[in-house]
């Protein structure tokens, strides 16, 4: 074991993932923090980085970039695993039981790509039957969306059950809570290091931006979606909440998690070349309803990688803040049990799932609580992406 605590080198959250967070403890005072094991380690005290984590947030240390990231996790490090440290540091640690997770960082811009060929097929295939399954430029570009920012919550938060204008089959207009409340599992990258304005950022330059990532729920109200979203896109029926995890893995703790993404049957223009290095990300998803397992997503088939989306993001000129977070759309894969959704597992509410309790559902009832979880390839054993999880309460 090379760290001092009773955390081994294999645990999910040992010594090769620290990722980092924001926490609040029963006093109610917040702290910037990292986790191992089932501890956070106070960063309020961390040296020369101390003063960047002054508020609590992760904020300042976000955009002071890639070398002080390093920096800190090279520290972390040390603490850690150098038994001089145990005395000073065994006091900066807190059972996560005696702490709420905070939303770690203030979300600059918020922003949705649909990066999932499955998924894009499939959704295609549900809402426009009469149509091809992926528009003509699918291929060509990932396709994204404007989120809204100030909705971005953290795990464990409930999310209230949204109303809208819907479209009744019959063709009237109804008013109401949403009928057809849906998740969506995603992973979510936040972006440190802004860019200029002016100066795209290259699919090379991905890791100079980007601080690492979360596990990310799109929650989405499809009969608000589908009546509101056509051509102007994804607006009320997915602003009302959108949750992330608590603990945000950085990149440096995903070195063997790197594979090549699925061969693309056409090649895209320069700025979204990835061949150079590979930039598919091998996270395995598992989804569960009410503790019934219904999906285990692989984002290994994602068409689009998250380099291919920061590039395109900043390709017209538009800058990077710090703050800045995108999501890769929603992860299915091309098995039935991979799908992340419930439209399309249980195919727009005609095929509902069954939970271990006997209930089934085709959309989400209030109650129901969904937790994303997910894990990476490390140097010891598998990496764990904190979950991310919610609970719909009625409108
Ligand atoms: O294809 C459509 O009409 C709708 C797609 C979505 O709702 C998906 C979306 O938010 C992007 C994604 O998560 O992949
Ligand atoms: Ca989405
Ligand atoms: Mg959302």
């Amino acid at each position: 074991m090379s760290t001092w605590l009773d955390v081994p080198d294999e645990h999910p959250y040992g010594i090769d993932n620290l990722p980092l967070g924001s926490v609040r403890d029963a006093a109610g005072r917040r702290f910037a923090a990292a986790r191992i094991g089932d501890r956070a380690v106070e960063l309020t005290h961390a040296g020369q980085y101390a003063p960047l984590f002054a508020d609590g947030s992760l904020d300042a240390f976000l955009a002071a970039g890639p070398v002080t990231w390093r920096g800190l996790r090279a520290l972390l490090t040390d603490w850690l695993t150098d038994d001089s440290y145990r005395r000073s540091v065994q006091p900066l640690l807190t059972p996560l039981s005696e702490l709420t997770p905070v939303l770690a960082f203030t979300v600059a811009d918020y922003v949705d790509f649909y990066a999932s060929e499955d998924h894009a097929s499939n959704v295609g295939r549900i809402f426009r039957p009469d149509g091809e399954p992926l528009t003509p430029n699918w291929k060509h570009l990932p396709i994204g969306y404007h989120g809204r920012s100030g909705t971005v919550v953290v795990s464990g938060t409930d999310v209230r059950r949204p109303s809208g204008q819907a479209r009744n089959p019959d063709g009237s207009i109804r008013f109401g809570p949403s009928q057809r409340l849906d998740i969506e599992a995603e992973v979510g990258f936040v972006v440190g290091a802004g860019s200029a304005p002016g100066r795209p950022v290259p699919v090379s330059a991905f890791a100079d931006h980007v601080f690492g990532l979360c596990l990310l729920n799109d929650w989405s109200a499809r009969d608000i979606q589908a009546w509101e979203y056509v051509p102007l896109g994804p607006f009320l029926g997915k602003s009302f909440a959108t949750s992330v995890g608590a603990w945000i893995t950085p990149l440096d703790a995903l070195a063997q998690a790197w594979v090549a993404p699925p061969a693309r049957d056409l090649e895209p223009l320069g700025y979204l070349d990835d061949s150079a290095v590979p930039s598919g990300l091998d996270l395995q998803l598992e989804v569960s309803l009410n503790g019934t397992v219904v999906s285990r997503p692989p984002f290994a088939t994602m068409y689009w990688t998250p380099a291919q989306m920061l590039a395109h993001l900043t390709v017209n000129g538009a800058h990077a803040r710090p703050g800045d977070l995108f999501a890769s759309g929603t992860v299915s894969g091309p098995e039935r049990d991979q799908r992340g959704s419930l439209l399309e597992l249980t195919w727009n509410g005609s095929e509902p799932l069954a939970l271990a309790d006997g209930t089934t559902r085709g959309f989400l009832q209030d109650g129901d609580e969904v937790a994303i979880t997910a894990t990476a390839p490390g140097p010891h054993g598998p990496i764990g992406i904190a979950e991310v999880r919610g609970r719909i309460v009625a409108s």
